[in-house]
């Protein structure tokens, strides 16, 4: 997948397909509330392993019922599709883990 940092025009209109994210320093972000401590953890597990399939990896950030996300792509110095693309397959899960 083509890693061009991404003008602010395109990040909003990718942001718009993922209502819940958000730039924050720099980066895509999303915070999601899961049912308990064991549900949040379970589901970074699973967002770590998705993060290694694609080589791309977020902040990723367990709390005592949520999870938090924050990514850019370092070796470019920005934002970029693989920024994306992580973000819509951890969309794809939260439902499945509970999250919101
Ligand atoms: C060597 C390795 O492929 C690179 O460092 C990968 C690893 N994971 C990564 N994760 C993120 N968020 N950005 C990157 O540029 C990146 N590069």
């Amino acid at each position: 997948m083509a890693k061009n940092v991404l003008t602010s025009q395109e990040i909003a209109d990718r942001l718009a397909a993922l209502p819940e994210w958000s730039v924050e320093d720099g980066k895509i972000a999303r915070s999601y509330r899961l049912a308990d401590h064991f549900a949040a953890a379970a589901m970074v597990v699973h967002v770590a392993r998705i993060q290694e399939e694609l080589n791309h990896h977020s902040d990723l950030t367990l709390g005592y019922n949520t999870v938090d996300l924050a990514v850019n792509s370092h070796d470019v110095g920005g934002i970029t599709d693989r920024d994306f693309d992580l973000a819509a397959r951890v969309e794809e899960i939260a439902p499945t883990h509970g999250a919101s």
